[in-house]
């Protein structure tokens, strides 16, 4: 535009223009960091190995039970490897009857302001290193599948999936951007099964409207490998489904709402599946009460009930939560989250222990 435009114009145009831009600096191609962090062959068999797994689970053909399970953020590599080896050897405890997927969560959409994650501020300090964010990001991807254990991101920002989606086995769309047109968009193209979580007002609808929009096929505008602006045409994601995270009115993991979801599902032509997220508004964010949502809902499904397709778990090595004060990360408990509270290693292997109890007892009905 700006090239058509005379001396004036130009002129006149940049006095419009970068009123509150501070700075723009480039950001490295998705290629390069991609490159530099290649996956080998067991990472890449974990990734669609495990991706095929999650839609035989969504789609009934695989009677286990999808469990999303990890910090709500990762803010500490180390802490997240030292993690992921033990759900790896836990889930291959379980591997008969959980396909256990752990949570990597990079992006925080935050209700106000706070640390937005690891690949926004990898450094906890406010210096929002995201070049560098990107590629530690990426790389605890790669470490993690080379265990042999799948894992799931959260998709915010719409130019982040180019950097890490091809590692990724199950994407989320979370409760505040699940009426996002940009997301619903972003979803269709996404290569692995994606939950959409409820409103944070508990609106049950806006997923189910968000996984129907997400079914579609689309073209927008994003960026391609080598960051260039491009269009971006799609088939539309049949793998989409609600996730149930209760609202500011209460939990919402209860068989009527579970019932209802699933009715509005088949309303919209939409598998009629769940997933149940026990922490957020169904623990009213307190960690122990997750344990309460696990009892309550593996007594359910072993009971015969229909279409829960998977839980999904916040948890750590520690219990609970911690204050981040930016700069200070060196006085952080290890192994703590730094946004919403988790409940310990041992109380997480119990619970999916209860859950791998359920689906044996469905089962043996
Ligand atoms: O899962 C994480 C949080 O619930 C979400 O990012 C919102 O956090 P906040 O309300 O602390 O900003
Ligand atoms: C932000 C999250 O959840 P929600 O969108 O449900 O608040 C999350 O799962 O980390």
């Amino acid at each position: 535009m700006t090239a058509s435009l005379d001396h004036h114009s130009r002129a006149d145009a940049a006095r419009l223009d970068d009123q509150r831009t501070v700075s723009i600096s480039p950001l490295v191609a998705p290629s390069v960091v991609r490159t530099e962090f290649a996956p080998d062959d067991v990472a890449s068999a974990t990734v669609r190995t495990g991706r095929g797994a999650a839609v035989d689970v969504l789609n009934g053909t695989d009677d286990r039970l999808l469990v999303v399970v990890g910090p709500c953020s990762v803010h500490d590599p180390v802490a997240a490897m030292d993690y992921a080896r033990r759900l790896a050897a836990k889930a291959d405890e379980v591997r008969d009857d959980l396909l256990v997927v752990m949570r990597v969560y990079f992006e925080k959409p935050r209700t106000t302001l706070g640390w937005k994650g690891l690949l926004n501020d990898p450094h906890l300090d406010g210096t929002f290193d995201i070049n560098t964010g990107l590629r530690i990001g990426r790389k605890l991807l790669l470490d993690i599948a080379g265990l042999g254990l799948p894992t799931a991101c959260e998709f915010l920002d719409p130019i982040i999936p180019q950097y890490i989606a091809d590692l990724t086995t199950y994407g989320a769309i979370g409760a505040r951007t699940a009426a996002s047109q940009v997301h619903r968009q972003l979803s269709s193209a996404l290569s692995m099964p994606v939950g959409i979580k409820n409103g944070t007002d508990g609106d049950v609808q806006v997923a189910v409207d968000g996984t129907r929009a997400a079914a579609a096929s689309h073209v927008f505008p994003g960026t391609d490998l080598d960051g260039q602006a491009a269009l971006i045409r799609t088939t539309g994601n049949p793998d989409c489904h609600v996730i149930l995270r209760g609202g500011t009115d209460g939990p919402n993991y209860d068989a009527g709402t579970v019932a209802d979801t699933n009715a509005r599902l088949a309303k919209a032509g939409l598998p009629e599946r769940v997933v149940i997220d026990a922490s957020h508004g169904n623990s009213r964010k307190d960690h122990n009460k997750q344990v309460d949502v696990v009892t309550d809902v593996a007594a359910r499904i072993e009971g015969g009930e229909e279409g829960i397709v998977g839980l999904m778990l916040e948890s750590f090595l520690e219990a609970g939560r911690q204050n981040l004060t930016l700069g200070h990360s060196d006085e952080l408990e290890y192994g703590k989250s730094i946004t919403d509270a988790c409940i310990d290693w041992a109380t997480t292997e119990a619970q999916l222990d209860r859950l791998a109890a359920a689906v044996v007892n469905r089962r043996a009905r």
